[in-house]
């Protein structure tokens, strides 16, 4: 039952306790202690592959782990070093729409932290909201907007649970300032200047592609990409303690005129991740190459 005298058993236990087994479980079966984890995007699964000592654990013998339903996820946990840093992978990520709760779909971040990871980099594939973004540009994120948050829909919802954060964790800082500042730096140095972007981006619960007056309205509310996933993770790993850094490969853009024949769809999302995984993993991993492990920013 819950420490907190009620007598009940708490779903804020359970979570915790669950977190724990499973974190127990990982370390007691791979090498590696990860200090770094990384969330491949749709059709970014490549990342992992550039993990040197490969260990792989599918998500089906992990205890608690749900398991990855989207094409483009392969639904596995990757361990091995990158440039020297122990690092954990997620081959495969877990979006609302598929079914689960929000508290499973970002229970990853929990396990991660309680294995000892630090800094959290999350990759996903967008929409492009912005008029002058193109397919193929790279989107460091700023800041998000949470839509579903603003309905009461919150991987934070219920007990609060002391041992991995504040009730009211802040959000103005969510995206590491020093992260998207050596994004740059590491960008400008491999010349991928010319498709790098920065900008806000918008969540919404899927599985739907958005209408032209949704797009509208995000665009006027000042998102610049749209996607299906990464805020969740973000504000979990960020109550946590975690530093989070997220990139948006934009796929495709959001059809924004009733004109236009396009139309918004997962095999053109997976084609420009084929298109742009080379330099998206190069700079992911130059910039892990010269992170700094000591994490002030809780
Ligand atoms: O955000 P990731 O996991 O990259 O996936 C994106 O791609 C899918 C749509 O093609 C949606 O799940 C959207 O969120
Ligand atoms: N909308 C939502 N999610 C997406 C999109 C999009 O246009 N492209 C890739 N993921």
């Amino acid at each position: 039952v819950c420490e907190c005298g009620s007598g009940r058993l708490h779903q804020h236990q359970t979570q915790h306790s669950h977190c724990q087994a499973t974190a127990d479980w990982l370390l007691s079966n791979t090498q590696v202690q990860p200090t770094v984890g990384i969330v491949c995007g749709s059709g970014l699964g490549g990342l992992a592959e550039m993990l040197k000592d490969r260990q792989v654990i599918k998500y089906s013998d992990i205890p608690n782990f749900p398991q990855s339903t989207v094409h483009g996820h392969a639904g596995q946990l990757v361990f091995g070093t990158l440039k020297g840093k122990p690092c954990v992978c997620m081959q495969g990520r877990f979006h609302l729409y598929e079914g689960y709760s929000i508290q499973k779909i970002t229970l990853p971040m929990r396990v991660f932290k309680l294995m000892g990871v630090e800094t959290m980099i999350m990759t996903n594939a967008a929409g492009g909201l912005n008029q002058d973004y193109k397919v193929g540009d790279v989107m460091i994120i700023k800041d998000h907007i949470n839509m579903p948050g603003f309905a009461g829909v919150s991987p934070l919802t219920g007990p609060n649970d002391d041992r991995f954060g504040v009730r009211f964790p802040c959000m103005s800082d969510a995206y590491d300032r020093e992260l998207r500042q050596l994004a740059h730096d590491v960008a400008a140095e491999l010349s991928y200047s010319d498709f790098l972007q920065e900008g806000v981006y918008c969540v919404l619960g899927g599985p739907s592609f958005e209408t032209i007056a949704e797009c509208r309205l995000l665009h006027k509310l000042g998102a610049d990409a749209v996607g299906m996933s990464t805020v969740h993770e973000v504000i979990v790993a960020r109550h946590a303690g975690m530093r989070c850094f997220a990139l948006s490969l934009i796929t495709n853009r959001a059809v924004m005129d009733y004109d236009s024949q396009e139309k918004a769809n997962h095999e053109e999302v997976l084609e420009a991740g084929r298109q742009r995984a080379e330099q998206l993993e190069k700079l992911v991993s130059t910039m892990v190459a010269r992170l700094e492990l000591n994490n002030n920013n809780n």
